[in-house]
């Protein structure tokens, strides 16, 4: 798809272009319908994200005034009624400070007028009912199997949507380069690209959008963010969390698509993109896109790639099984619970620097966080004793920290150096993710979603190692549930 395709109408955000009142995306959402409403995203992040955002007040700029009167609409093909969906949005809501007993302002209007329709998404005309059923425009929450949103959307083609519908599609967005440019092709004959929200939450968390902050609001460390400075990036997301009783998706997924190919890829292009002249849309999702087209692997599937699975262990006083005996999980399908890989980005600016991306389940440390590391200096001068560290820039992901490791004079005796850390604490975003997400798509604007490209090209990226992994070109390591993971090797090192 050519960046031609993308921006119908340069310098606009929506198909609409920017609106009278300067907002970005046009008429502002008034239904979001969630399809898949019973599933565990819609439950656990997307109506707590939703809560957090209409007690923010944020829905009101999102959908310019008209927060509370947003329509809600669950549907799936549960046999739900009004009544019990309503119960479904109360406990959620409740469950995260917008309990509509107590609210009587958006929370409690959004609940009231809400409404759960039973409908099989792949039979496009039940859809295209529900779809002209909702007051316009709608946004469309595909919370759904990624086959049954391919299907569905596949189901529309040629048909009248509601004028201004919005299609918001979940990760993973397609399962290879292909079916992610035919998936484009499909979307692309129902909305324009604008009105595309392919959802990515960690471009919601405030971390990564801190990383904007401490990148392009300080002289500091820009003129020193590049390859004549930087030895290598580690971006590490390692969670305590097991398999949770996901095994449906999770076991077909696998470590590398769960976490490399959407969220780490987008953490990737932000840490190292050309700063944008704005953050409107355009430029900011340009200044990924070019970044991520100059991504590949750094060498060889097998030596710039790996992957491990855990076995039984303790992380904290959870006892945690193999993985190939957690429940739902087929042993045949070699599923990796942990994936790394080294990228190249061939750019002036990062030429040769090696960015290592991990994600790894049941780790015994938490550890969420980009880590930059500056070259030695050129020269030590004679005199100074001890072995400096490098300089680091640790960037902390939940809780959202910023962290520079600096070598000092030590306490004592100032010709001997040691090691010192400056700390600073993030503010808590007053928005979840998803309520990050969801606020870009009641306002229609698309700069937090992935753009149809980028999608592409983060399939792209990491094709060969897919292909290698599936030959059994990779040896599967293993390591037990509440260790570091596998050993630390010459491409993956202990940072
Ligand atoms: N859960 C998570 O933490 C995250 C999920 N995602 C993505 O979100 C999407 C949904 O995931 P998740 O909620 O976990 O999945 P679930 O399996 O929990 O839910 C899927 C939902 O889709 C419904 N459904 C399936 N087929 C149809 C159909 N033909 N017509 C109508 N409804 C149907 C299911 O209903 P029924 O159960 O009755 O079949 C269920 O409500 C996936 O793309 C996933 O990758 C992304 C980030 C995090
Ligand atoms: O999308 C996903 O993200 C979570 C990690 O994100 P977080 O915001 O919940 O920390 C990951 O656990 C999950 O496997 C993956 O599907």
């Amino acid at each position: 798809m050519s960046d031609a395709d993308q921006h119908p109408q340069p310098g606009g955000h929506g198909a609409a272009g920017a609106s009278q009142d300067g907002h970005s995306g046009g008429d502002p959402v008034a239904t979001l319908l969630v399809l898949g409403a019973s599933g565990d995203l819609a439950s656990r992040l997307l109506l707590p994200g939703l809560a957090r955002l209409l007690v923010s007040g944020r829905s009101e700029d999102a959908t310019h005034g008209h927060g509370s009167s947003l329509q809600l609409v669950g549907a799936g093909a549960e046999d739900w009624d009004d009544a019990h969906w309503r119960e479904v949005v109360t406990e959620a809501f409740s469950d995260h400070g917008a309990d509509p007993a107590e609210d009587d302002g958006a929370a409690r209007a959004v609940r009231d007028g809400s409404r759960y329709a039973k409908v099989d998404v792949t039979d496009p005309d039940a859809l295209l009912d529900l779809l002209h059923s909702c007051t316009a425009p709608v946004a469309a929450y595909f919370a759904l199997p990624p086959a049954i949103t391919a299907k569905a959307c596949e189901g529309l083609v040629g048909r009248d949507l509601p004028e201004s519908t919005r299609l918001v599609m979940e990760k993973p967005f397609g399962s290879d380069e292909a079916s992610a440019h035919h998936l484009n092709e499909v979307v692309a004959r129902l909305v324009p690209e604008q009105h595309v929200h392919r959802v990515d939450h960690f471009l919601g968390t405030s971390t990564v959008l801190g990383t904007l902050g401490v990148r392009f609001a300080n002289r500091l460390f820009e003129p020193t963010w590049n390859a004549a400075h930087v030895e290598r990036v580690d971006v590490f997301y390692d969670e305590d969390l097991a398999l949770e009783g996901r095994a449906r998706y999770y076991d077909h997924a696998g470590a590398l698509v769960d976490m490399i190919q959407s969220h780490l890829l987008q953490v990737l292009s932000v840490l190292t993109m050309d700063a944008p002249s704005s953050l409107d849309e355009r430029e900011f999702r340009d200044r990924k896109a070019q970044l991520l087209r100059a991504t590949r692997l750094a060498g060889p599937p097998a030596e710039a790639s790996r992957r491990a699975r855990y076995t039984a262990g303790r992380i904290g006083d959870r006892d945690l099984p193999d993985y190939t005996f957690e429940d739902g999980v087929d042993p045949a399908r070699q599923t990796e619970t942990l994936a790394e890989v080294v990228l190249h980005v061939d750019t002036w600016r990062w030429a040769g620097v090696p960015f290592r991306l991990r994600s790894g389940k049941a780790l015994g440390r938490a550890r969420k966080e980009a880590v930059i590391t500056y070259k030695p200096v050129p020269h030590l001068m004679t005199g100074l004793k001890g072995n400096p560290a490098p300089t680091r820039l640790r960037l902390g992901f939940k809780p959202d920290t910023v962290n520079l490791d600096l070598t000092v004079n030590a306490e004592g005796d100032p010709f001997d150096l040691e090691e010192a850390t400056l700390t600073a604490q993030l503010a808590d975003s007053r928005l979840p993710a998803y309520g990050e997400v969801l606020a870009g798509v009641l306002d229609g604007d698309p700069l937090l979603s992935v753009r149809g490209d980028t999608a592409e090209d983060c399939w792209r990226i990491l094709a060969p190692v897919i292909a290698a992994w599936k030959a059994d070109e990779v040896p599967l390591e293993t390591y037990a549930a509440g260790s570091d993971g596998p050993e630390p090797t010459e491409w993956f090192p202990a940072v």
